[in-house]
Order: structure tokens, then C-alpha cells, then sequence
């Protein structure tokens, strides 16, 4: 899915104007401008987010520095989505390493507090920022590893399942899943296809049906992270298997992504199909309950 989004990007103009409209892109780098990164090694930082560069390997690593548990609030999306817009525009920059300086967690997931007792723009800004980051990862033409060396529940996880390759840290008591179900809430049919993409359908259906949260040794078995390791190995490893990811040749890579762009496409229209129907038995309920 990130690769077929990856293709389109690319080669769609009129995806990409549609995408844009979903994603608001923009309003991020409207707060502050990207600046190319000049050094051989860099490291730039914002209050929430570092990122280290290494210009020798071509790979950076975003640090989530958002204590106490990295949760997704507009102003760390935000963020997230400069920090990205800047490495993307830097085309030295072709890997990305996403982990967390907070103990025990990766990403909390959204931002609860952000999303309680606010105002309708302040939520509309806030879901679009969230569908940016989606789309920004899922889109990113750098190979993106997510180093999950803590605890990833709900939007948390939704941003480890928008890179290449996962890598999470073998301790029992983290865990990973998409638990909004657990919550009383429904998770946005965009989670719901990134998780089908990464794990299937019927794993996603018990997942999303029961808000599971997944050990990371069950979280391994249904291929919902890619390779355990111990906690302290986890960027280490991640930034080994860049070195494997950067080896292939970019060219291979698009190839895929046309085989994936034709099963996001599918998805899509069924998607829409399935809106149109929803919208078209709630007037006929509406209606009946008229007369
Ligand atoms: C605006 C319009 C939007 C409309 C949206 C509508 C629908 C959306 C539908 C679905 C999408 C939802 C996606 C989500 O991501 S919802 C968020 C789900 N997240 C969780 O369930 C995680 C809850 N947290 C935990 O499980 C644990 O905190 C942890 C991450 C495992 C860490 O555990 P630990 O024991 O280390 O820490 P604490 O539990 O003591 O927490 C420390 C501190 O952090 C606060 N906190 C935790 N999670 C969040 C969060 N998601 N948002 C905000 N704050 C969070 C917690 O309250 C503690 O704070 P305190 O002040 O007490 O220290």
C-alpha cells in the first residue's frame, strides 16, 4: 500500500491533487519552511521530534521526543509532518528510521486530551493532521523502518504499520494493536486498510472486532511486526536492515509499487461503493421513519 501511494505520488497528477485535498498537505510547511540539510551529519530538532541525519549512508533518524508517551497531538503531528517534508525534499535523504526516546513507548497513539471538549476547527485541523502523517508515511519515496521499541496501541501502531518494515523490541510486556474497538470507537476505514494490508483480512477482522493488543511474540506471529529483537538492539538492527532495504535498486522498488497501486485502486472504489450504499440505507431509514 505505502508503495502503491508511493507510484501514485509519482505518476498521478490527479491522485496526487486528490490526496492533497484529503491530506491539507501544506499546512505543516506553512507554519515553518523546510531547510535542506547541508553537513555531512546533521542532526536538527524540534521541541517534539529529533532527527539525526547521516549523510554518508543517506539515512535519518526521526527520535518521537514527546513525553510522557509520544501521543499524537496536533502540534506533535505537526511536527512529525515538517520534520518529514524536509527529509523528503532533501533527495540525499533516501532512508528513514522512526523510533521513540520515551521509555517504554513507541507512540501512545492519538492524543486523547486533543480530541476532547475542543472546537469543530481545532478537530478538523486535528484529524486532517492526522491523515497528513498517514499519507505522508505511506507515501514517502524514502524506504521508512519503524523501530518499535516500546508499548504502540491504536494510532501508534497505525503509524509503525505506515513504513516498510517493523521492527520491535522483544519485551512481554509492550504491546501493539489497533484497540480503539476496547475504547468504545470505531477506527477510521483508512486504519482498517492499512491493517489488512499489513496483516490480512481475517487477522485484521479478530483484531479490529475484539481491539486487540498483541504481544509483540503475537504481534510477530500474524505478521504484524516484522523481527524481534532485545531492546537494546532495536535501532542498531533497524538501521542495518536499511543498509539491506537501500541495496535494491529504486527501480525494483517502482515495480511494485504498480502491482499495489492496482490493489489500492480496487479497495478504494469498493470503499466508495460501500459510502454511496451506507448514505443510500440511512435516507431510506430516515424516510421510513418520516411516514
Ligand atoms: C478530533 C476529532 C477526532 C475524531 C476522531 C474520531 C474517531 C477516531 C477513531 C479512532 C482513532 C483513534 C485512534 C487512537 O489512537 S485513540 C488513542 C488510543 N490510545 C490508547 O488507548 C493508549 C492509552 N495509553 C496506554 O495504554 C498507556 O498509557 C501506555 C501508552 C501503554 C503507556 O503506559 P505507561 O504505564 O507507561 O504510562 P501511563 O499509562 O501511566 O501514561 C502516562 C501518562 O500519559 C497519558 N496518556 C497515555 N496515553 C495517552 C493518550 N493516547 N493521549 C493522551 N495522554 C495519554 C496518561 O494519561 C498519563 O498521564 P498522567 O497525566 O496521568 O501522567
Amino acid at each position: 500500500m505505502k508503495m502503491a501511494l508511493r507510484a501514485c505520488l509519482r505518476t498521478k497528477p490527479g491522485l496526487t491533487a486528490l490526496l492533497s485535498q484529503l491530506s491539507c498537505s501544506g499546512h505543516a510547511a506553512a507554519r515553518r519552511a523546510p531547510a535542506l540539510v547541508a553537513q555531512r551529519s546533521s542532526s536538527s530538532t524540534s521541541q517534539k521530534i529529533k532527527v539525526d541525519f547521516d549523510q554518508s549512508s543517506g539515512v535519518a533518524v526521526m527520535h518521537m521526543q514527546s513525553p510522557p508517551v509520544n501521543s499524537l497531538s496536533l502540534e506533535f503531528l505537526t511536527d512529525v509532518c515538517i520534520a518529514l517534508e524536509k527529509l523528503e525534499m532533501d533527495k540525499s535523504c533516501r532512508g528513514l528510521v522512526v523510533t521513540s526516546s520515551q521509555p517504554k513507548v513507541f507512540s501512545a497513539g492519538l492524543d486523547i486530551l486533543d480530541m476532547y471538549g475542543k472546537s469543530p476547527e481545532h478537530c478538523a485541523e486535528f484529524w486532517k493532521a492526522v491523515q497528513e502523517m498517514w499519507l505522508k508515511f505511506y507515501g514517502s519515496n524514502m524506504i521508512t523502518i519503524a523501530a518499535v521499541n516500546g508499548s504502540s496501541p491504536a494510532g501508534g501502531c497505525l503509524l509503525s504499520m505506515t513504513c516498510d518494515y517493523r521492527i520491535m523490541a522483544d519485551n512481554p510486556r509492550y504491546s501493539i494493536g489497533l484497540n480503539e474497538t476496547k475504547l468504545g470507537i470505531v477506527a477510521p476505514f483508512w486504519f482498517k486498510d492499512t491493517m489488512v494490508n499489513t496483516v490480512g483480512h481475517r487477522a485484521t477482522e479478530m483484531a479490529l472486532q475484539l481491539g486487540l493488543l498483541y504481544s509483540p511474540a503475537e504481534a510477530l506471529k500474524i505478521g504484524l511486526v516484522d523481527q524481534l529483537v532485545h531492546e537494546d538492539q532495536v535501532l542498531t538492527t533497524a538501521t542495518e536492515t536499511m543498509t539491506k532495504w537501500l541495496a535494491i535498486p529504486g527501480i525494483l522498488n517502482i515495480s511494485y509499487t504498480c502491482h499495489f497501486f492496482h490493489l489500492w485502486c480496487c479497495n478504494l472504489v469498493c470503499t466508495i461503493c460501500s459510502c454511496v450504499c451506507q448514505v443510500i440505507a440511512a435516507k431510506k431509514i430516515h424516510l421510513s421513519q418520516d411516514f
